[in-house]
């Protein structure tokens, strides 16, 4: 039998996403209509013989992550439980404080997938190419192309182009390394707690020897329970023909900024045509007219002379008044966009009213159309300063009063505006608002 875990952070991380993660954990967000994570989970319970799926984080078990899980655990019929850390102890840290759970009912193999990412999951394709390659008790990363430039924002593998064996194994290099990335999916044999365990011996020793942390005693147990995955383990493994990479052509990308929900959205709304046909808006008689991939969730209220797409996901309860045209945005739970009103590449946060004839607007971020293995760029919201030009996002219960323009900015949570905001021009390099 098989087992799933996905690494879900917790609060500290996604803060790029602010001020939406405010809100919502960031591994609820939805994306392309439904939770980030339940991507994961459905990719998960999808693999023949795959008994359970444990989610390894150090949020505060909250009601929203509680209804998650209960409503997932119905619809897939399968065991979800949440493990919460003490404390941040990386990306190899948390599995190997669990081991226990993990290796509970003697799986031969579990999959480990990044929260943060976007992608078809081919998770049958790398149980066959495991059992197609290398030795018996090999671990298999998923790897995928970027250009040469992004390629320093990820894990890079060198890998035995014959036997996909990974030779070399460098986080976030400085300097070009391979074009080859890891995508942060991993299908790893029970023995990689045999090498995390390495690790952990290490940190307690090193612990021992060199108690102090300058003047103040370290918090030596959370020291060496901090494992990352990345460098402590996969750089070690490299060359020992113990580690392999199998490469995808399939659609991946990671989530680290709201800009790239609109853009992870897209690539599952495209999906959709085959995973979940049922999802994507169709034109008919008396709806609004549909352009491209859009979902509209069951409850929502949508004046039939509306335009929206492509790419567009409407929540829960959401009304949509006349002649309202969207496009490339998200619209979450109960947001009202009044008459005449004008979305385009834009996260229009929980309960928010954008009032008649307003124009709320952002910049997209999506990678290099022209470039194949483009991948997109999560800046930071900040650079030197200034907000970096992006998405327009509305903060949850925001007012927009009527004809209005925002231009790419961020409304923080609960604000009434009361005039237009717009892209600042500095020099030559352009800004965006923060209210
Ligand atoms: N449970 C738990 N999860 C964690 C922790 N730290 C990070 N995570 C989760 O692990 C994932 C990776 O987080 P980061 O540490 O932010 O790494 P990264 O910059 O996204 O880089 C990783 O992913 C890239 C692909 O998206 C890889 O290319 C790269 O090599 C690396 O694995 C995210 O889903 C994050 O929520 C932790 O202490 N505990």
């Amino acid at each position: 039998m098989l087992k799933a875990v996905i690494l879900i952070g917790g609060p500290q991380k996604g803060t790029r996403f602010r001020p939406l993660s405010f809100e919502v954990p960031k591994p609820l967000f939805p994306v392309a209509g439904v939770p980030m994570l339940q991507h994961h989970i459905e990719a998960c319970a999808k693999v023949p013989n795959m008994k359970e799926i444990l989610l390894i984080g150090f949020y505060q078990p909250n009601e929203e992550l509680a209804r998650f899980l209960v409503n997932a655990q119905q619809q897939f019929k399968i065991s979800i439980r949440y493990l919460q850390e003490y404390a941040a102890l990386g990306t190899g840290g948390g599995i190997y404080h669990f081991r226990d759970q993990i290796v509970s009912g003697s799986p031969e193999a579990f999959f480990v997938l990044n929260a943060d990412v976007c992608s078809a999951f081919p998770l049958t394709e790398m149980l066959k190419f495991q059992k197609e390659h290398g030795e018996p008790n090999s671990f298999v990363i998923l790897g995928t192309t970027a250009n040469r430039k992004q390629s320093l924002n990820y894990g890079c593998i060198v890998a035995n182009e014959e036997t996909n064996e990974v030779q070399h194994y460098v986080e976030k290099p400085s300097t070009f390394v391979s074009d080859i990335i890891n995508c942060g999916i991993y299908l790893f044999h029970p023995d990689i707690f045999k090498h995390i365990g390495a690790v952990f011996q290490k940190n307690q020793q090193d612990m021992l020897l060199y108690p102090y942390d300058g003047e103040e005693p370290n918090n030596g147990w959370h020291r060496a329970e901090h494992i990352r995955l990345e460098q402590d383990i996969f750089t070690a493994l490299a060359g020992q023909g113990k580690l392999y990479v199998y490469k995808t052509l399939g659609f991946w990308s990671q989530i680290k900024s709201a800009g790239s929900a609109i853009y992870a959205s897209r690539l599952y709304l495209n999906q959709y045509h085959t995973s979940h046909p049922e999802r994507l808006a169709t034109n008919k008689e008396g709806s609004p007219k549909i352009i491209g991939n859009v979902y509209i969730h069951p409850t929502a209220n949508i004046d039939p002379t509306a335009m929206l797409g492509p790419n567009v996901s409407v929540g829960m309860g959401v009304t949509i008044g006349a002649g309202v045209r969207v496009r490339e945005s998200i619209i979450l739970h109960n947001a009202t966009l009044q008459d005449h009103c004008c979305v385009l590449n834009s996260i229009v946060g929980w309960e928010s009213t954008i009032g008649k004839w307003a124009r709320v607007e952002g910049t997209p971020s999506d990678p290099n159309p022209n470039d194949p293995y483009a991948k997109i760029d999560s800046e930071t919201l900040f650079r030197e300063g200034k907000l970096t030009p992006s998405i327009t996002i509305l903060g949850c219960n925001v007012s927009i009063p009527s004809e209005v323009i925002i231009l790419n900015s961020i409304v923080l949570p609960h604000k009434d505006l009361n005039r237009s905001f717009k892209t600042k021009s500095s020099s030559s390099t352009a800004s965006q608002d923060c209210f």
